[in-house]
């Protein structure tokens, strides 16, 4: 499959920091990519070479094949951005905002209002057109940022925590809008601090820390590799229960409390039914099982801490 976003050794320092320290990576067209990092781990600066707001130090950045800095329009025009901050002029009607950012793209007058209107019912907030950004509530704010990035119908819509400090009923409708646009072939890059909003969305996140990609995946795959806690309530405390450990190498625990059971393993879908036959084969009777899985937020809070682990150990050799 086609790149949307194609980038090779990737590096950028501010004087002493190294922000971004050789990334390779590949966001498929058509795809819900997700960035994922802890504060300061260069996601920002990522986006801002994309969109040619930061010179990188070293690498390759292509967008749809256009090198950021060679081709700068080419690769520009394909972009929709929405970023963190609201930098936005705030003292024109929203509507006119968005035909002033159409036109700086080239697209004519008939065309920009045509296109103003469409992405302002598309978020929802039309019938505040002829208000100043100033003037809408938080929540409208970030409709509009995403209505901006949306006016010159991007082939890549770049998302910076696009639904921070949003209510739940507004975030899943965002979700909703973004998840509409991905399905009509929109791809979509998208950093954001809700973990879950990344599992819900995202077909493959990259994990990024320190300037360095940790981990690329799909939110699946990821949680497949920590543990999952099998539970089991059985009816009577049993005297003994199979050492599920011994037989099974993905089981990492067994702890048994009166008559509960956990059962701590990887892969927990799969090694319940084993755990449940051997419980029947020796007369213990089950009342209840339930499987928490871990969360794609376990998980990436473990690779990042280890990650930390990893750089304090390297300074101490
Ligand atoms: N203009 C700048 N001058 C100096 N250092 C900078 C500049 N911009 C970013 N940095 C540093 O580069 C590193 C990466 O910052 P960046 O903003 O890209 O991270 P981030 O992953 O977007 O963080 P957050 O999740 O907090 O927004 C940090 O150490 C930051 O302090």
């Amino acid at each position: 499959m086609k790149s949307a976003i194609e980038i090779r050794d990737l590096t950028k320092s501010y004087g002493d920091v190294r922000a971004l320290d050789g990334v390779d990576l590949d966001v498929p067209e058509g795809s819900f990519f997700g960035l994922l990092g802890p504060n300061g781990a260069g996601k920002t600066t990522f986006i801002n070479i994309l969109v040619g707001l930061v010179r990188k130090s070293g690498g390759e950045a292509r967008v749809f094949g256009h090198d950021v800095e060679a081709d700068y329009r080419e690769a520009r025009d394909c972009i929709g951005l929405a970023p963190q901050e609201f930098n936005v002029d705030r003292f024109f009607p929203i509507r006119e905002v968005l035909e002033h950012k159409a036109g700086y793209h080239g697209i004519s007058q008939a065309d920009a209002k045509e296109r103003a209107d469409e992405v302002l019912k598309r978020v929802g907030i039309h019938d505040k057109r002829d208000t100043r950004f100033d003037w809408l509530s938080g929540g409208m704010k970030r409709r509009f940022m995403l209505a901006r990035a949306l006016i010159t119908d991007p082939d890549l819509l770049i998302l910076d925590e696009p639904t921070a400090g949003v209510d739940v009923q507004l975030r899943h409708e965002l979700w909703e809008t973004i998840t509409d646009l991905n399905d009509r072939g929109t791809t979509i890059l998208l950093t954001t601090h809700y973990i879950e909003e990344a599992e819900r969305l995202c077909d493959e996140v990259a994990i990024l820390d320190s300037g360095r990609v940790l981990e690329v995946a799909s939110p699946d795959e990821l949680m497949d590799r920590g543990t999952d806690d099998i539970v089991v309530q059985l009816r009577d405390p049993p005297t003994a229960v199979p050492d599920f450990a011994a037989d099974d190498d993905r089981v990492d625990a067994v702890e048994l409390d009166g008559s509960r059971l956990v059962v701590t393993a990887q892969q927990g879908g799969l090694v319940a039914p084993d755990v449940v036959q051997a419980l029947d084969r020796d007369a213990h009777e089950i009342v209840d099982l339930e499987i928490s899985r871990t969360s794609l937020e376990e998980v990436f809070v473990e690779m990042t801490r280890q990650d930390e682990g990893r750089a304090t150990m390297e300074v101490e050799q």
